[in-house]
């Protein structure tokens, strides 16, 4: 075993659950507080990996934020006896702050630096939406997992980069395991397209509209992780 496999991070990466990872959004939820509650729906409905998302609170409001979630984050998974992985997006400084995983984008802070700043056992996930965003992000190392997408075009996140469509998908996650690394699609990922999301043996879906817009986020919760681990290719 490589001393890069054997890093924490990493470990912690290799054994987390990764078949849904739910990304929260403020404006969609309502307000902060009802983010707080469809964290813990979706930890009810099976999210095993949450990221907290806001492009717009500022840095105090933002930290209040993914503090909420990641205490209820941790009594949900204490009451349904689950291991909870909670991510920040962006704040490199927060998620340090707070001893949380962090999630990073190609204009974000380099994953070097965010590794000396949260520390060997944080996890780093590197958001990847072409081959040489991959491949920059397997030699600089530090990266436990890697965001593909998007998939599909979707209206949550409309400075995108072109959508990737399953075959794209496919051929960058077969790259990042190669590389030891996890692999989680984001894009479009709905209870309706979870299933050809998990045919290309990605590790995981991330979710945002889906659940964040929904009446009832539990249920399509459950429907997205139903969908994604039944349509998972066997080993
Ligand atoms: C798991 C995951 N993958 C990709 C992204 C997108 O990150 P980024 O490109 O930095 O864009 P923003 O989310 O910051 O708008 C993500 N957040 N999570
Ligand atoms: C943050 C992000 N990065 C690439 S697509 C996207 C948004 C995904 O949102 P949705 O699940 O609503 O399509
Ligand atoms: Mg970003």
């Amino acid at each position: 075993m490589s001393s890069e496999q054997r890093r924490p991070s990493r470990e912690r990466a290799a054994s987390a659950d990764w078949a849904l990872y739910f990304i929260t959004d403020t404006a969609l939820a309502g307000g902060p507080d009802q983010v707080v509650q469809q964290v813990r729906d979706a930890i009810d409905g099976g999210a095993h990996v949450i990221q907290v998302r806001d492009k717009h609170l500022d840095d105090a409001a933002f930290r209040d934020l993914a503090a909420a979630v990641a205490a209820a984050a941790r009594e949900k998974g204490e009451e349904v006896g689950r291991r909870i992985d909670v991510f920040v997006n962006d704040r490199v400084g927060i998620a340090a702050e707070l001893g949380l995983h962090v999630h990073v984008g190609q204009g974000d802070e380099d994953p070097a630096a965010v590794r000396e700043a949260v520390g060997p056992a944080a996890m780093i996930g590197v958001s990847c939406s072409r081959r040489e965003h991959l491949e920059a992000a397997i030699a600089a190392g530090h990266c436990d997992v890697v965001g593909l997408g998007p998939v599909w075009a979707t209206p949550t996140k409309t400075d995108a980069d072109v959508p990737l469509g399953t075959d794209g998908l496919a051929a960058l996650a077969a790259r990042a395991h190669e590389a030891g690394l996890k692999a989680v699609a984001i894009g479009g990922v709905t209870a309706r397209t979870a299933a050809d999301v998990a045919a290309t043996g990605v590790d995981g879906a991330c979710v945002v509209s889906a659940i964040a817009g929904s009446d009832d986020p539990a249920l399509v919760a459950t429907f997205v992780r139903r969908e994604f681990v039944m349509n998972q290719p066997l080993e």
